[in-house]
């Protein structure tokens, strides 16, 4: 609850103010959408020197070339003009272009892989920038009236080519910029979350907000946010110093994929605008210092707790100037208050509202932050807690999230709670189902699940990191693009697998992910999940579905369960509908989740391919893991300054005996193939890959020579030969 002197200093007429200033603006509709396209002089575009690649450092005549983006040139007779089509942004490099394993620049919100150039002092660039613009305006002023009267009309026509109607929008009063931004995304109409938190956002309060996965929650904070970085800044920017003013708000995300995420959608949003703020993502994996200097000037900051709390306890400036943000939004609140986050989240919230020298002012600023909480899922209890009526007993974990939630520090006794979808947390279109199989046979349905959906973009599931560590390499050997996502990778492979796994090129990628990619990512035409393991509690099963079937398009989302994990996984999944079933006031015993058909010849058919697959990923990994041992181990040695010898180690059990050593045997066996007999079994591998497995036509039939390949392929799915009946599925 928030302590009443600081209610009493909320600033009330910011919403009228808002609504006063709004009344002058026509919103954007079709073909009035702002875009900024004018004509430049020549030495006003944005030249870039080209990199030179290095076997043309030495050529004469290569020096001095240069090239510009984003520029239209236009003959008109004789003469010849040149277009701009940048749109201005607070820095050019704040566009997101993905993740990569580049060096990230700072300006651009983590996620740019082909900016090498962080060494490049970041004002000279902005001071160039200024240079050309103002050079611009000048151009502009003593432009002849035709070339002027020319630009409008380009500009009407291209508006009418690109503007999205966004009329739709209307009702929720935003600034023709946001409107601008939002016709340039597509986006016609606001989504159910967005119609009903923006409003309540822009009016001052803190908001719950609770909607299904892929529903749009993002923007639902992101444009009340953006809206009043524009109220505050939108035509002051230009005049004042970057790291003058403070940051607007700080979104705190339980994972960095998703952070990055967020960073890039925000981003996107604001890259339409002619005055933009500084979007800065603050994760563990990359260089402090460099997030460092993007927070200096950022004006939304997006941070995992653990690298945001190392960085601000680091910097008294940067926590004084995080005291004055305008909005705190916890994204996932739920896995972000009570798993493993919880002591660097209790930092961060106890720094945000220490007062070092309280006086008047700090109050005042103190109590005009609006807190923000957004999830799909809430655990029990913690939804009626963060709206104020919490009033059961408390278990321990519930007592931490309680403190925590004390500390957000609300403004209002009773945050408004928005709840657009009560009756599901499930994605609408999203179609689920089981598979079951023995449990040494998951690693071959897996394989036959994706051979039966094939060219999806599929993500697999699993609980450990060992797993993702042991099928990816397995599916790749089945000539699958698997791609590998865990906490213990390298901050720059989990760019690049996501990267590699979201580009639009690869349609059937397949990501082989813990948990960690559970919340929030959202990746574009995901068609299939994949539970490997089973997840652990009925919202990590919300989470890891709403990987599909997101904004409105459809999915599915398939367990593979071992016999005896049926039982306990239909009564978990039933939990969630019931969940639903209750909220909507319907039977809270009618969801039975389906078993999907298999057929187990079809699947017995590939279980040589696999096996092979399975050997060959196995060595390789027990190869790299004894190479990582001998490390550790030989390392550890040296700093005793004792002798170390691999053979002996191992025969003194490896320093440890009895669990693990099953596994430790496997692994030994596996590590004994040597080189040749792999190759041995890759070219096997080969052979039977090269080779469509045949799903029931005779072999007679083939070896007889009146072979119709037509009616053969007919029903055929990518490997297979002979028709494949689908699993049960609608779509498959
Ligand atoms: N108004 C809109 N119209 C169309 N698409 C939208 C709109 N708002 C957001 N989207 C798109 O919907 C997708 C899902 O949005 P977002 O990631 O914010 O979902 P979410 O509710 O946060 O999901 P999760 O709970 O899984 O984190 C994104 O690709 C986003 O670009």
């Amino acid at each position: 609850m928030a302590p009443e002197q600081k209610k009493r200093a909320r600033p009330v007429s910011k919403a009228s103010q808002r609504s006063k200033k709004r009344q002058k603006i026509e919103p954007v509709k079709n073909g009035t959408a702002k875009v900024g396209k004018r004509a430049v002089a020549l030495d006003a575009l944005p030249w870039n020197e080209v990199e030179m690649p290095d076997m043309f450092e030495d050529a004469e005549g290569f020096f001095g070339l240069e090239e510009v983006e984003g520029v239209e040139v236009i003959r008109e007779g004789d003469t010849v003009k040149f277009v701009t089509a940048v749109t201005q942004m607070a820095d050019d490099e704040d566009e997101f272009k993905g993740f990569g394993d580049g060096d990230l620049a700072p300006k651009a919100a983590e996620a740019q892989p082909d900016i090498p150039d962080l060494a490049k002092p970041v004002k000279e660039k902005k001071t160039k920038k200024e240079k050309a613009k103002k050079q611009e305006t000048k151009e502009e002023k003593s432009k002849p009236l035709d070339l002027e009267t020319n630009v409008f009309k380009a500009l009407e026509e291209d508006a009418a080519e690109e503007g999205t109607d966004v009329s739709a929008w209307e009702d929720l009063d935003l600034s023709p910029d946001t409107l601008s931004a939002l016709s340039k995304m597509g986006f016609v109409k606001p989504t159910p979350i967005q119609s009903a938190a923006i409003p309540e956002i822009l009016a001052g309060h803190d908001v719950v907000g609770k909607a299904s996965t892929g529903s749009g929650k993002t923007l639902a904070f992101g444009i009340p946010i953006l809206e009043s970085w524009i109220e505050a800044y939108g035509e002051l920017a230009e005049d004042e110093e970057e790291d003058s003013r403070p940051p607007t708000a700080l979104i705190l995300s339980p994972t960095r994929e998703l952070a990055h995420q967020l960073t890039g959608h925000i981003t996107a949003l604001c890259k339409g605008l002619s005055n933009a703020p500084y979007v800065a993502a603050v994760t563990g994996g990359l260089s402090v210092q460099k997030q460092q200097r993007q927070l200096a000037k950022a004006d939304i900051v997006i941070g995992t707790p653990g690298r945001l709390w190392e960085v601000m306890s680091g910097s008294r400036e940067l926590t004084a100037s995080l005291r004055e943000i305008k909005f705190l939004v916890i994204d996932e609140a739920d896995r972000l208050l009570t798993e493993g986050h919880f002591k660097e989240a209790e930092e961060i919230l106890g720094a945000l509202d220490r007062q070092e020298d309280p006086d008047e002012d700090e109050v005042e600023k103190l109590s005009s932050r609006q807190t923000l909480v957004f999830s799909a899922t809430f655990h029990k209890g913690l939804q009626q807690k963060l709206v104020g009526k919490g009033k059961q007993g408390l278990i321990d974990e519930s007592e931490s999230m309680e403190y925590l939630l004390k500390k957000l520090n609300f403004r209002e006794d009773n945050p408004k709670f928005v709840d657009v979808n009560p009756i599901s947390q499930m994605a609408e279109k999203l179609k689920e189902g089981m598979v079951e199989c023995a449990g040494t046979e998951k690693d071959l349905y897996l394989y036959a699940l994706l051979l039966y959906h094939p060219n999806q973009r599929t993500l697999i599931f699993t609980n450990s990191i060992h797993s993702v560590r042991r099928l990816t390499p397995m599916l790749q050997n089945l000539n699958l693009p698997a791609h590998a996502l865990h906490s213990q990778m390298a901050q720059k492979a989990r760019m690049r697998s996501i990267e590699r796994f979201s580009s639009p090129k690869a349609t059937g990628s397949i990501l082989v992910a813990t948990d960690v990619a559970a919340r929030g990512l959202d990746i574009g035409g995901v068609h299939l999940v994949i539970h490997y393991h089973l997840p652990r509690a009925a919202d990590m099963y919300v989470h890891r579905s709403g990987r599909t079937a997101r904004a409105e398009a459809s999915g599915t989302s398939i367990l593979i369960c071992a016999p005896e994990e049926v039982v306990g996984m239909r009564r978990l999944v039933a939990k969630v509908h019931a969940q639903n079933a209750i909220a909507g006031g319907g039977n809270k015993s009618k969801y039975y989740m389906r078993s999907l058909d298999m057929d187990r010849k079809v699947v017995a058919r590939l279980k040589p391919r696999v096996t092979l697959a399975k050997k060959i990923a196995d060595s390789t990994l027990a190869k790299e893991k004894k190479g990582h041992d001998d490390d550790w181990v030989k390392n550890a040695a040296e700093e005793l300054g004792v002798d170390y010898d691999s053979e002996e180690f191992e025969a003194l059990g490896g320093g440890r005996k009895g669990r693990g050593t099953g596994r430790k045997l496997k692994e030994k066996e596996a590590r004994a193939l040597t080189k040749g007999e792999l190759g041995a079994l890759r070219g096997e591998l080969k052979s039977l890959l090269a080779q469509r497995v045949n799903v029931g036509v005779s072999e007679r039939y083939l070896t007889a020579g009146t072979v119709d390949i037509n009616e053969l392929l007919k029903g055929a799915k990518g490997d297979f030969l002979g028709k494949v009946d689908g699993i049960g599925m609608d779509d498959t």
